[in-house]
């Protein structure tokens, strides 16, 4: 097994990097445009992406990354447009060249921005080296003062060794109140909030505050030991958009299961982060519909390295584990199950018992 370390220090500081440029702009104003599949996008969505595909670029330029936004908009003459990218340029040479490691002395060029989120171009696939980012994931959390998650894993030959996500809303002692959900205020007030959770291969997984210095010493994280006995005790989580995921399917597997807390509503990949330090047992992500949606890779691949490092299992609906070699998207997979290692067997079945009473059982 290859030892990603360094890998690993500059993936935690280009996510570092972006975490706080995206808190600044939360701190600040939200510029947003809608993307022509009708999801938003924020001037923090493509500042992150240019950060972190800068700093990748100047340590493993030979590597290809599959990231979820390009340049496209920014490169617009729509006056709207032209004032967001200029927003962009700004915080990305603030987010590069604010002290610490990797430290830019002078601002990129514009052209050097649009370039560097453009880098996420590639179209993924089995063979060499690539990165997936995800600058911000829960983008509509991100809007609405709820949680997201800049996320970047490293994927080689068709299997995710490195994960690093940076959660700026979650509470850094996981027993501490989380923010109420949409509460920007509070987020903005708050000085607990900010974890960088990191997993590698074989290594275990890790938390860091988000706004410690560099040579903090990780601490690991397990996920909640929880049996098939005291299943009901459970706690699962799902997204908030009622359109990611079936929330009527989760709740019948919850009742299934015998869990009668409510779930825990959650936006982004901090649903992996929380299964995977034990503030939550199991992440139940049913598909919508007739299940036509691909996941994408950026979407899941750092959390389901970090929730596999802690203890836990992912797989998809079927319990067929995720298949990140076939390009930007999942598309060997139908939906995605996270929990504690001992109890996912359990979970799948209850999964196969909903679809199946849904009329869904094909999926
Ligand atoms: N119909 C759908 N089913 C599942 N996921 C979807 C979806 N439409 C969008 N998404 C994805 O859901 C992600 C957010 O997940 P969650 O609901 O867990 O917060 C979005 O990431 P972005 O916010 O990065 O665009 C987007 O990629
Ligand atoms: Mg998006
Ligand atoms: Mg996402
Ligand atoms: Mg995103």
């Amino acid at each position: 097994m290859s030892d990603y370390r360094k890998e690993q220090e500059v993936a935690i500081e280009a996510v570092r990097r972006a975490s706080l440029i995206t808190q600044k702009v939360l701190q600040t104003s939200i510029s947003s445009l809608t993307k022509s599949d009708k999801s938003p996008v924020t001037v923090g969505d493509f500042s992150a992406q240019a950060i972190i595909n800068a700093i990748l670029a100047k340590h493993f330029s030979d590597d290809k990354i599959v990231g979820e936004e390009d340049a496209d908009d920014l490169r617009s003459k729509d006056a709207d447009k032209v004032a967001l990218k200029e927003k962009v340029i700004g915080l990305v040479n603030e987010g590069l060249m604010a002290e610490g490691a990797d430290q830019l002395e002078k601002p990129l060029s514009e052209t050097e921005i649009l370039e560097a989120i453009d880098k996420g171009n590639c179209q993924g696939g089995v063979k060499g080296r690539m990165w997936t980012l995800d600058p911000i994931d829960g983008t509509k959390g991100f809007l609405r003062g709820g949680q997201y998650a800049v996320c970047l894993a490293l994927i080689v030959d068709g299997e995710v060794r490195l994960g690093v996500m940076g959660c700026p809303n979650l509470p850094i002692d996981k027993s501490a109140k989380k923010p109420q959900e949409g509460n920007l205020d509070e987020v903005k007030q708050r000085d607990d909030l900010g974890v960088i959770f990191v997993a590698s291969e074989g290594k275990g997984a890790f938390q860091r505050p988000l706004h410690a210095t560099s040579s903090t010493q990780l601490t690991p994280i397990k996920t909640r030991e929880i049996t098939p006995e005291i299943l009901s005790k459970a706690s699962f989580c799902e997204s908030v958009e009622a359109g990611h995921s079936s929330q009527g399917t989760n709740a019948k597997i919850a009742e299934f299961l015998g869990i009668s807390s409510p779930s825990v509503r959650m936006d982004s990949q901090a649903k992996y982060a929380s299964v995977a330090r034990g503030d939550g047992d199991i992440y139940l992500r049913l598909p919508v519909g007739d299940g036509s949606y691909q996941e994408k890779i950026w979407d899941h691949a750092a959390g389901c390295l970090i929730v596999t490092e802690a203890g836990g299992k992912v797989s998809d609906a079927k319990g067929r584990p995720l298949d990140f070699s076939i390009g930007r998207t999942l598309k060997n997979n139908k939906g995605v199950v996270a929990a504690h290692a001992s109890v996912h067997a359990k979970v799948i079945e209850a999964v196969r018992k909903a679809l199946e009473e849904e009329g869904r059982g094909h999926l």
